[in-house]
C-alpha cells in the first residue's frame, strides 16, 4: 500500500525471498529514520501488485491499489528521486497464470489471463497482461546507467573468507554451443540517426506479393539514437538445436539451455519454445497441433505442454513416445520433484544459471540427481563468448582462487531502455517469407532484412544522451580507481562498431584514450581473467546485456554470490536509484522457509544501499541527519562483514533474521557512538544497550522459530500479519524496536 505522507526516500515492496527480508528488515530501518525525522515510505512493484493496479475495474474499492509503477517511474525522471529497489519478480507465463489463480483463490475477480485470445476484448486483456509480463519494471525505473561493483570491505571479507569454488579439470567436457550463423550475431545492422533522419520511424513487412503490412506504426528516432535491426533465422535454429541435441549424447553430457526469457520477453520464449520442439522431435511432428489445440504451448514450456498432454485422450499413447525418445540426459532445475530445463521459460535464466555451473567446476545435475558435465546451448552468439573463453580458460587455468582474484566492477549502459533490453515492442516473429524493413520518416529505409516465416526478428535503439553518459561514468570510475578499464564492443557488430565510433572520439577529446582498451567480449574475457588471477582490479564496460550477465559472473565467482554488490544507478535527472545486490528474488529461499523456516537470504545487497541511499539523501538535500544515519549504517555493514553475522544456508543455523538483528545492533551502537549529533547520539545509546543486554533472548527466541513448515498465507500475496509473524519471531527485539 502507497503512504500519503511525503516520504524522504522510497523503498520498493517486491516478491519472494526478498520481500520476506523486507518484513523484518523495514520495520527496522523505519524505526531508525524516524529518528532522525525521516520518513520511509514504500512502492509496490510486486508482481501481485502490479496485476492488481492494471484491473481496477474487476475490484472492490477494499481491493484496488494505485499504480505505483507508473508513479516511480514519474519520480525517477526528478531530482527527488531517492529510491532502494529490491528484485522482484520479471514474470513467465506460467508465473503470471500462477499468480492470477492465488488472487482469484483470494476473491480478485480478474479475467484469467488469455493464452489463445480470439475476440477484441480477449486480446485487449491480453495485452494489458504481457504489459506486466517479463522485465516490466526495471527498464521503466532505470532512468540512469549503472554502476555495480562490490564495496571494498565486502571484497576484503571475500579475500579472507573465501567461499567454496568447484574444481576444474582440463579434460571437463563441459562447453558453450552456439548457432555458426543466421543468429542475431551475424545478421545485425546498425546506424546513428542523423537530423534529416530523426521522427517517427514505422516497420513494416512486405509479403512476396508485395503487399505490406505495418508491425510497428510509430517508432519515434531521436538524432543520434544508434538504431538496430536484427533476426534469427527460425530454420538455423531448428537445425542447430536438433543437432546439439545429438552432440551432447555423443558427448555423453547433459543438455543444458541457458536463456533470458524473463527480460528478453518477446524474442526469448520463441527460442526457448523451438527447443522444447526440438526435444520432442518426432513427438512434436505427430502430435503438436493437437498439443496445441489442447492448449499447450511450447514457448511456456515442457511443463505446459505436459499438462496440456495430460487432459487429452491420448496421453498415454503421447508419453510413452515421449518416454521412447533417444534423448541426453537433461540438466535439472529439480530433480527430486522432475523439473528439467526446459520446463519452465523463467526457471533457468542466464546470468545466474551460467555463474552456477562455471563456479561448480562445469557440473549440473541429471534427472538421478548425479553431477556431471553439461553441454550449455545458447543459441545467440552475441555474448555467448563470455562464457565460452571463460570455460575455457578455467579448463585451462583451473577454477579462479577468491582469497588472491582482483575485482571485476561494471559500468553499464542501461538508461532509457538502451539496447536489447528494451527492445519488446519491435521484436517480430515474421509472419511469412518476406521482407522487414525499418522506413524511417523521411521516406528513407534504413534497415532491410529478407526472412522467413517464423524468423524472430527484432531491432533496438541506445540514445544519445545514456550513450554520453555512460562514457563519462566510465571516465570517472576509472579516474578514481586507476584500475585497468575495458570497453567491451566487438567492431564486427553493427552495433558496437556505431558505439566504437562514438566512444573513441569522446576518449580522445577528454585526453584519456590511453587509459582504456576497446576489447570485443571474448578478447575483453580472456583479458579481464588474466588481470584478476594476477590480484589486479578491471572495470568491464558494457552494453545492457553484458552488464546483466557480468555483474553476476564476476560477482558470483569472487563473491560467491552477486547479492552482495553495491548497485548504483545516478538518475540522469539527479535523482538517486540504489538497487540491492545484482541477483533476482530467490525462489528456491522461499520454498525453504515454508518447508523448515529457515531464510537464506543474505541482505548485504540492501545494507550496502541503505548505507548510499542515506548518503545520497546527505549530499542532495544538505541533510545532515542522514549522512549520521548513512554512516553508521555503513559502520554497522562492515560489522556484519567482520564479525561474520551473515546468513547461514543451513536451518538451525542463524538465518537473515538474525543477520538484522546483528544490523541493528552494530547501526544502533555506531550512532551512539558518533558525535556529529548529540541528539540522536542520545536516542540511540539506550536502544543500542537493550539490543546487546537482550543478545541471549533475543537469539534464542530467533532461533526457536525454525525447524518447523512456516505459514505465509500466500506465494504471489502474501497474508502481511502471517508474514510478520514468521519474521518477526522475537518479541522482544520488536519490543526495542518499537
Ligand atoms: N533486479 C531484479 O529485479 C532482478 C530480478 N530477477 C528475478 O528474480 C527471479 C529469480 O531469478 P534467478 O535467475 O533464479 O536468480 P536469483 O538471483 O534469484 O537466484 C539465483 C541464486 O542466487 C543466489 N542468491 C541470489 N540472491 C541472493 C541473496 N540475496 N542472498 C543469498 N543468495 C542469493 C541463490 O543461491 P542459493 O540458492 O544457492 O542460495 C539463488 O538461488 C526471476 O523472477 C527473475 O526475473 C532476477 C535478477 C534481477
Ligand atoms: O529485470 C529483470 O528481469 C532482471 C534484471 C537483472 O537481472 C539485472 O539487472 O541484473
Ligand atoms: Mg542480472
Amino acid at each position: 500500500m502507497t503512504d500519503t505522507s511525503k516520504p524522504d526516500v522510497l523503498y520498493t515492496i517486491v516478491d519472494e525471498a526478498p520481500e520476506l527480508a523486507t518484513a523484518s528488515l523495514l520495520p527496522i530501518v523505519r524505526a531508525f529514520a524516524a529518528a532522525a525525522d525521516l520518513n520511509v515510505g514504500t512502492k509496490d512493484i510486486s508482481l501481485a501488485g502490479r496485476i492488481i493496479s492494471t484491473f481496477p475495474e474487476s475490484l472492490t474499492d477494499e481491493q484496488r491499489q494505485s499504480d505505483d509503477l507508473a508513479d516511480l517511474g514519474v519520480l525517477v525522471k526528478t531530482p527527488d528521486a531517492n529510491v532502494i529497489k529490491l528484485p522482484n519478480i520479471s514474470a513467465s507465463v506460467p508465473q503470471l497464470v500462477a499468480a492470477i489463480e492465488e488472487l482469484q483463490a483470494k476473491g480478485y475477480a480478474l479475467p484469467d489471463y488469455p493464452e489463445a485470445p480470439a475476440t477484441d476484448e480477449e486480446k485487449a486483456i491480453r495485452a494489458r497482461y504481457d504489459s506486466i509480463k517479463g522485465s516490466a519494471v526495471n527498464p521503466v525505473l532505470r532512468e540512469g546507467n549503472s554502476d555495480r561493483r562490490a564495496a571494498k570491505a565486502v571484497k576484503n571479507y571475500a579475500q579472507n573468507n573465501p567461499h567454496s569454488m568447484g574444481t576444474w579439470a582440463s579434460d571437463s567436457k563441459t562447453k558453450v554451443s552456439s548457432m555458426a550463423g543466421n543468429d542475431f550475431y551475424a545478421n545485425e545492422v546498425s546506424a546513428t540517426i542523423t537530423a534529416a533522419q530523426a521522427g517517427d520511424a514505422k516497420i513494416e513487412f512486405v509479403g512476396k506479393d508485395g503487399a505490406v503490412s505495418v508491425l510497428k506504426d510509430v517508432w519515434p528516432l531521436e538524432e543520434g539514437t544508434v538504431a538496430d535491426a536484427t533476426f534469427m533465422s527460425a530454420k538455423s535454429l531448428a537445425s542447430f538445436l536438433a543437432e546439439a541435441i545429438e552432440d551432447t549424447k555423443a558427448d555423453g553430457t547433459m543438455f543444458s539451455l541457458h536463456m533470458k526469457a524473463t527480460m528478453m520477453k518477446v524474442s526469448d520464449p520463441i527460442i526457448f519454445g523451438h527447443a522444447v520442439v526440438a526435444w520432442l522431435g518426432p513427438v512434436w511432428d505427430k502430435h503438436g497441433e493437437a498439443i496445441k489445440a489442447a492448449g499447450g504451448s511450447p514457448n511456456s514450456g515442457l511443463g505446459d505442454v505436459l499438462a496440456a498432454i495430460d487432459s487429452m485422450d491420448n496421453a498415454a499413447e503421447i508419453k510413452a513416445e515421449i518416454a521412447a525418445l533417444d534423448r541426453p540426459s537433461m540438466y535439472m532445475v529439480d530433480s527430486d520433484k522432475g523439473i528439467t530445463n526446459l520446463h519452465v521459460p523463467s526457471d533457468v535464466i542466464i546470468d545466474a544459471s551460467m555463474p552456477a555451473v562455471i563456479r561448480a567446476g562445469g557440473k549440473g545435475w541429471d534427472e538421478a540427481g548425479n553431477k556431471g558435465d553439461t553441454n550449455c546451448v545458447i543459441p545467440d552468439r552475441s555474448y555467448s563468448t563470455i562464457y565460452d573463453e571463460a570455460i575455457n580458460f578455467f579448463k585451462a587455468n583451473g577454477a579462479l582462487n577468491p582469497s588472491t582474484a582482483g575485482a571485476v566492477a561494471n559500468v553499464g549502459l542501461m538508461a532509457q531502455k538502451a539496447e536489447e533490453y528494451g527492445s519488446h515492442p519491435t521484436t517480430f516473429e515474421a509472419p511469412a517469407d518476406g521482407t522487414i524493413r525499418v522506413v524511417l520518416a523521411n521516406g528513407e529505409t534504413l534497415h532491410s532484412h529478407d526472412v522467413e516465416g517464423g524468423d524472430i526478428w527484432r531491432s533496438c535503439t541506445a540514445k544519445a544522451a545514456p550513450i554520453q553518459n555512460w562514457i563519462e561514468l566510465a571516465m570517472d570510475r576509472q579516474r578514481l580507481t586507476g584500475s585497468e578499464a575495458i570497453f567491451w564492443l566487438d567492431e564486427n557488430r553493427g552495433h558496437d562498431a556505431q558505439l566504437i565510433a562514438i566512444v573513441k572520439p569522446a576518449l580522445e577529446a577528454a585526453g584519456v584514450a590511453d587509459k582504456f582498451q576497446i576489447l570485443a567480449p571474448r578478447e575483453a574475457t580472456a583479458q579481464t581473467l588474466k588481470t584478476i588471477t594476477a590480484g589486479d582490479d578491471s572495470i568491464a564496460i558494457s552494453g545492457n546485456v553484458l552488464r546483466d550477465y557480468l555483474t553476476d559472473l564476476y560477482p558470483i565467482l569472487e563473491l560467491g554470490t552477486s547479492a552482495k554488490m553495491l548497485s548504483i544507478v545516478k538518475l540522469m535527472k539527479g535523482g538517486g536509484l540504489f538497487e540491492t545486490g545484482a541477483g533476482g528474488s530467490a525462489p528456491k529461499h522461499v520454498q525453504q522457509l515454508a518447508e523448515e523456516n529457515h531464510l537464506r537470504w543474505d541482505s548485504m545487497g540492501e545494507f550496502c544501499a541503505l548505507g548510499e541511499s542515506f548518503n545520497f539523501l546527505a549530499d542532495s538535500k544538505g541533510n545532515a541527519k542522514a549522512g549520521v544515519l548513512g554512516r553508521a549504517a555503513e559502520e554497522a555493514t562492515q560489522g556484519i562483514l567482520d564479525n561474520n553475522k551473515s546468513p547461514s544456508r543451513k536451518v538451525g543455523e542463524p538465518d537473515n533474521r538474525d543477520s538484522h538483528y546483528w544490523f541493528a545492533r552494530y547501526w544502533a551502537d555506531a550512532l551512539s557512538k558518533q558525535t556529529d549529533d548529540v541528539e540522536l547520539a542520545n536516542h540511540f545509546g539506550p536502544i543500542a544497550e537493550a539490543l546487546i543486554a537482550g543478545e541471549e533472548k533475543i537469539v534464542a527466541e530467533l532461533a526457536a522459530a525454525q525447524g518447523k513448515p512456516a505459514d505465509l498465507g500466500g506465494y504471489f500475496k502474501t497474508d502481511p500479519e502471517k508474514t510478520a509473524a514468521v519474521m518477526r519471531p522475537s518479541a522482544t527485539f520488536n519490543e526495542i524496536i518499537g
